[in-house]
């Protein structure tokens, strides 16, 4: 594998470098979902059951799953499995608990009070992704979010196999967080099918989850339009960026930029050092620990756009670190706390040799749907608030508009907003009138 040194490129070569390979060919990609969204809009779910033909190669009979497929799929569950899943979801559940934003209320004038109050969003949309494997993680870490929130209408979306049936463990943890309307759909007709319902599957007002370049550009188009859905963020392709002093283990690396490799061949996988030798040896570790893995092909396909990068100092490794924005950062340092001031955008860190991403990706408690292609510089992970909204309040007595009103006057005076002034002025001058 070629090893870069980031001090002896410019600029442009440092974006290339940089840059995510699912961005390559966006205009292609952009007018084939827009085509593919169109049909489902306009033909609803026959046009579902072609798509899902053409792309997953299976004749679906009823789209939504049956309480005796999801009994069926329960009893397919082995029990070490069953125990992982309610394990990892106790600790996601309490992560997430312990993050929920709070009521509140402030007087922030004698007579005015200001207040938040929280709503879950009616109606949310979960995608779990199976092209290449079917990932009920997935499920725990959108259904749990969803079912702290309290979200009255939920409902998932996964591709099928080609015998036509969902996954069975992505069906019991959707049964496990309260999820009962589960249908057959993947890539761009399930994004489409629940922005915009189709006979069978029910509108939603946002979507949630990650999936393909395809997957994830169906979301930011039906995102955009007024008539389609909100989403929590663009969350393709994974991403790792590890930064590995000269005392990091290269075993560790190497299997941490594999497990990244192997999600897809979109993935983006990097490493940078400061240390010639920790870059050669992940390399060696690297070409060696490929070859025993099952999912040759796509990680060779991942491996061919990984970036190995040397740099002058940790210091200049958080600055590109930065500058790319990575779904997840592994800080494979010696004192990795004393960097996390230095961290500006990342979707979630994982700190020391002990902490491998794939413990966030399935049970630390941490969320993995995460922000890709960057989007970490403006973006958060999925949280209970993301299937929340909040709205204010505010209540106002005579001594509290009495005591405010001429500032709101003046503003709108200055605005030339002559109705908002007197909206103000004329009850200041009926609270002047009354009788004390
Ligand atoms: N960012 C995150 O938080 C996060 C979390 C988990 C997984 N991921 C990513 O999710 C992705 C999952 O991808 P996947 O492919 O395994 O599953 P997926 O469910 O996202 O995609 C499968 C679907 O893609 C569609 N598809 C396949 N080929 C197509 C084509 N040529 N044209 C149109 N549609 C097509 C099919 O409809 C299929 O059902 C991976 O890239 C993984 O890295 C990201
Ligand atoms: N690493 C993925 C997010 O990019 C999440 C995941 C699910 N299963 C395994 N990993
Ligand atoms: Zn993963």
């Amino acid at each position: 594998m070629h090893i870069h040194d980031w001090n002896a490129l410019d600029e442009p070569a440092r974006d290339a470098l940089l840059r995510r390979p699912a961005q390559r060919d966006a205009s292609a990609l952009r007018a084939d979902v827009a085509r593919l969204i169109a049909q489902v809009r306009a033909d609803g779910d026959s046009t579902l059951r072609a798509l899902t033909r053409r792309f997953d190669g299976c004749q679906l009979g009823p789209l939504d799953v049956t309480e005796e497929e999801f009994d069926a799929a329960e009893a397919r569950v082995p029990a070490d499995l069953r125990a992982a899943i309610v394990a990892a979801k106790a600790r996601i559940e309490a992560f997430h608990r312990a993050g929920m934003a709070q009521p509140y209320v402030i007087e922030t004038a004698p007579g005015v009070r200001c207040e938040r109050v929280l709503r879950p969003i009616a109606r949310v949309g979960l995608y779990v992704p199976a092209g290449s494997a079917p990932l009920p993680s997935t499920a725990l870490m959108l259904g749990v979010p969803a079912q702290l929130a309290g979200c009255p209408q939920v409902v998932l979306c996964s591709p099928p196999r080609a015998d036509g049936s969902v996954d069975p463990a992505v069906l019991a943890v959707a049964r496990l967080c309260g999820v009962r309307r589960v249908f057959k759909l993947g890539g761009v007709q399930a994004i489409a099918a629940m922005a915009y319902g189709s006979d069978t599957v029910p509108r939603c007002d946002k979507l949630f989850g990650p999936g393909n370049a395809w997957v994830t550009e169906a979301k930011q188009q039906v995102s955009t339009d007024p008539d389609g859905a909100a989403i929590d963020m663009p969350a393709g392709p994974s991403e790792v960026l590890v930064i590995a002093d000269a005392g990091a283990d290269p075993e560790f690396v190497a299997a941490d930029l594999l497990s990244q490799a192997e999600h897809g061949p979109d993935s983006q996988v990097l490493l940078l050092s400061d240390s010639d030798a920790m870059l050669a040896s992940v390399a060696r570790e690297i070409a060696s620990q490929a070859q025993t893995l099952p999912r040759r092909e796509i990680v060779d396909a991942a491996l061919a756009h990984a970036r190995l990068v040397r740099v002058r100092d940790i210091a200049q490794a958080l600055d590109v670190s930065n500058r790319y924005a990575p779904e997840h950062l592994i800080l494979a340092l010696r004192e990795p706390r004393a960097w996390i001031d230095a961290i500006e955008s990342a979707g979630s860190v994982f700190l020391g040799d002990y902490a491998p991403e794939a413990l966030g990706d399935y049970c630390s408690g941490t969320n993995h749907v995460l922000p890709t292609y960057g989007f970490a510089r403006a973006w958060s992970g999925v949280s209970v608030a993301s299937f929340q909204k909040s709205i204010t309040l505010q209540q106002v007595d005579a001594e509290g508009l009495r005591g405010i009103g001429g500032d709101a006057a003046t503003l709108a005076r200055v605005e030339q907003l002559h109705a908002h002034e007197r909206a103000v002025t004329r009850r200041l001058v009926r609270i002047a009138e009354t009788p004390a």
